[in-house]
């Protein structure tokens, strides 16, 4: 069987590096930590029923949330690949209540970017051989030099410097963005080596297929429900197919695919909703709109909120341009009702 493209990540990356008139490599090479650690994640998530990666580790993370096991585990084996190349000055992680900041070898902390990752998205689908995945956000840092501060972290979105994620499915795929589209790369697990297998990924303009998490439905705003009831109302080229698989990484992974909706909105118990703004809601709205898609919180584009809090929420609406506005519209009338 013939190979689709036989560039390699690591090819790419380096080709890529031309796009950055100073570069020196260093993003590169951050890369490169990234795609290794994922490379380790994969091997465990493939055999999770097999090893001792399966179930709750005993600790609740800053979220609240009973860690999993394999919640350590990738944020151990990210955080490590990272440190050891001294390619960052600083990390913020899901499973870290606060940053960490990196000095290198020679005491100092010359590198120039900090990242932020969700180890592992999807907790709740590990036990259940369900989709998981890792996202990640790099920035350069502000603050000149010294140690790392929280600033650093607390940048808008549309600061990204590059994003991505991992899907561990049924077959495992990088992709990533530098603010020059989004490309997508699938892992050989023979050669464990990732191919260039989806070059310049543009998500549809409009789609059918809306994920939200439908068991809160009478606790979402009255847009939300009533946006819905549109997707479900037999007119025109609906009802859309409802498709919620309960981890961000893979509805947004399908969506991007095939076009399509991912909605985690605020409820009653929840006013900000689930997802993370740092490290989940702004990678996945820097490649949704990197690939013609965009992302809001119902109102405000994601990627201009100013963030205060490195674990901060916020309600998340991207995917397929036309039907992000159409939520927004719903939103908005519901509103001045
Ligand atoms: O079970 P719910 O409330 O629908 O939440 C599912 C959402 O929560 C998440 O699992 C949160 O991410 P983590 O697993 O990284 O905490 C998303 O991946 C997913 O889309
Ligand atoms: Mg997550
Ligand atoms: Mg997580």
């Amino acid at each position: 069987m013939k190979l689709k493209s036989s560039q390699t990540l690591g090819e790419f990356i380096i080709d890529k590096q031309a796009d950055f008139k100073y570069s020196s490599g260093e993003l590169s090479r951050l890369l490169g930590a990234i795609r290794l650690a994922s490379k380790v994640v994969n091997q465990q998530v493939n055999k999770a029923g097999l090893v001792d990666i399966i179930g709750a580790i005993g600790n609740q993370n800053i979220q609240g949330e009973e860690q999993q096991k394999l919640d350590v585990f990738a944020n151990d084996m990210f955080i490590g690949a990272l440190k050891n190349r001294e390619v960052v000055c600083g990390i913020a992680s899901e499973e870290n209540e606060d940053f960490i900041s990196i000095k290198s070898k020679d005491d100092a902390h010359n590198s120039k970017y900090v990242v932020l990752i969700d180890p592992l998205d999807g907790s709740s689908n590990i036990d259940v051989n369900v989709n998981v995945g890792t996202i990640f956000s790099i920035y350069r840092r502000i603050s000149e030099d010294g140690p790392v501060t929280l600033e650093d972290f607390l940048q808008p979105g549309n600061k990204q410097v590059a994003a991505g994620y991992i899907v561990y499915g049924s077959s495992t795929m990088l992709v990533y963005t530098t603010g020059n589209g989004v490309n997508g790369f699938t892992l050989d697990p023979a050669l464990g080596v990732f191919y260039l297998s989806h070059p310049n990924i543009k998500i549809p303009e409009d789609g059918k297929i809306y994920s939200v998490n439908e068991g809160n439905y009478l606790k979402f705003p009255q847009g939300i429900k009533n946006y819905i009831k549109y997707c479900q109302e037999e007119k025109e080229n609906r009802p859309y197919t409802s498709r919620y698989i309960g981890s961000l990484v893979s509805d947004f992974h399908r969506n991007l695919l095939k076009g399509g909706i991912y909605i985690y909105p605020s409820y009653s118990q929840a006013p900000k909703g689930k997802l993370r703004l740092l490290y989940e809601c702004n990678p996945m709205a820097f490649l949704a709109e990197q690939a013609g898609g965009s992302a809001s919180d119902g109102f405000t584009r994601i990627l201009d909120l100013n963030p205060v809090e490195l674990h901060e929420r916020t309600p998340f609406v991207c995917g397929s341009k036309k039907m992000v506005e159409k939520v927004e519209k719903f939103m908005k009338d519901a509103q001045e009702q």
